[in-house]
């Protein structure tokens, strides 16, 4: 087990009415290894319990395992470090820096996490760079890559603390088709690797890549699923039919 949050719940304040229970008792444990989805309508609370789970937002109850540390035991400075070289986040943009060029963008937080020699970071950088088939691009800015290209940068930034596991929030979510299953293919890839993944998203065949799918509604799991590792891409089309099956059979 690398993450276990137990009795989770996330409640927003909202002026003058009943605060907004937007997390309620949630339960999961995630091993280490694995590769999971998080699916859900709009609003159901996918994003924010990525956000409790990660420590990034407090939670209004219940606590978070994450490999070894209760989250919520933890001081902010303790929580930042544990999120620069523990976790990799990816997000639907890839919110890089636009005074740094694409290598630079991907080594910053190393030189702010751990203490690696410039010479060893630059390497890594490098490498990821090549693995996920950016590394023309390593002295450029991002007016000068795709979305697709950029997505990969954000990719080789989460990996370059060498992370226990990545986080993503929608993070084919501004892509075209081709590009997103370019991406998954790539996470499928750190996966076996021996990254834990967890992503949020909403499309279907972003989850048939994984290997377990949580389905939320209304700040609650309702149901979760398991597809295995995906082996090999002969079986995408048998996957992607079994998720549309069990959409189907869900009432959102
Ligand atoms: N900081 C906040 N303050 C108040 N309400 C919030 C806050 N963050 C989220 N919410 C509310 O919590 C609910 C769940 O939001 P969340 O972003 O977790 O859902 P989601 O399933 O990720 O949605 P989407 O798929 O649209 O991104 C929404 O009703 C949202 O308005």
């Amino acid at each position: 087990m690398i993450l276990k949050a137990t009795g989770l719940s996330k409640s927003f304040p909202i002026e003058n009415m009943e605060p907004q229970h937007v997390l309620k008792n949630i339960q999961l444990t995630i091993n280490k290894g694995e590769f999971v989805s998080v699916m859900g309508a709009s609003g159901s609370g996918k994003s924010t319990l990525l956000y409790t789970i990660s420590g990034m937002m407090q939670p209004s109850a219940g606590t978070v395992e994450f490999a070894g540390e209760q989250l919520n035991k933890l001081t902010e400075e303790q929580l930042t470090s544990i999120r620069l070289n523990k976790m990799g986040f990816v997000f639907q943009q890839a919110n890089l820096l636009k005074n740094f060029n694409l290598k630079d963008n991907i080594i910053l937080s190393a030189y702010l996490g751990k203490k690696e020699s410039q010479k060893e970071i630059d390497k890594r950088a490098v490498q990821l760079m090549k693995q996920t088939g950016v590394h023309q691009l390593a002295l450029k800015d991002i007016t000068q890559a795709s979305g697709g290209q950029l997505q990969r940068v954000s990719i080789c930034r989460a990996l370059i603390n060498k992370p226990e596991i990545i986080f993503g929030d929608e993070p084919t979510g501004a892509l075209n088709s081709k590009s997103a299953s370019e991406i998954m293919m790539l996470f499928n890839e750190i996966n076996q690797n021996g990254t834990t993944i967890l992503l949020v998203t909403h499309d279907a065949k972003v989850a048939s890549k994984t290997e377990r799918i949580l389905f939320m509604a209304d700040g609650e799991i309702v149901s979760e699923k398991y597809l295995g590792k995906m082996k090999d891409e002969s079986t995408l089309k048998e996957r992607e039919k079994q998720v549309a099956k069990w959409l189907n059979g869900l009432d959102f």
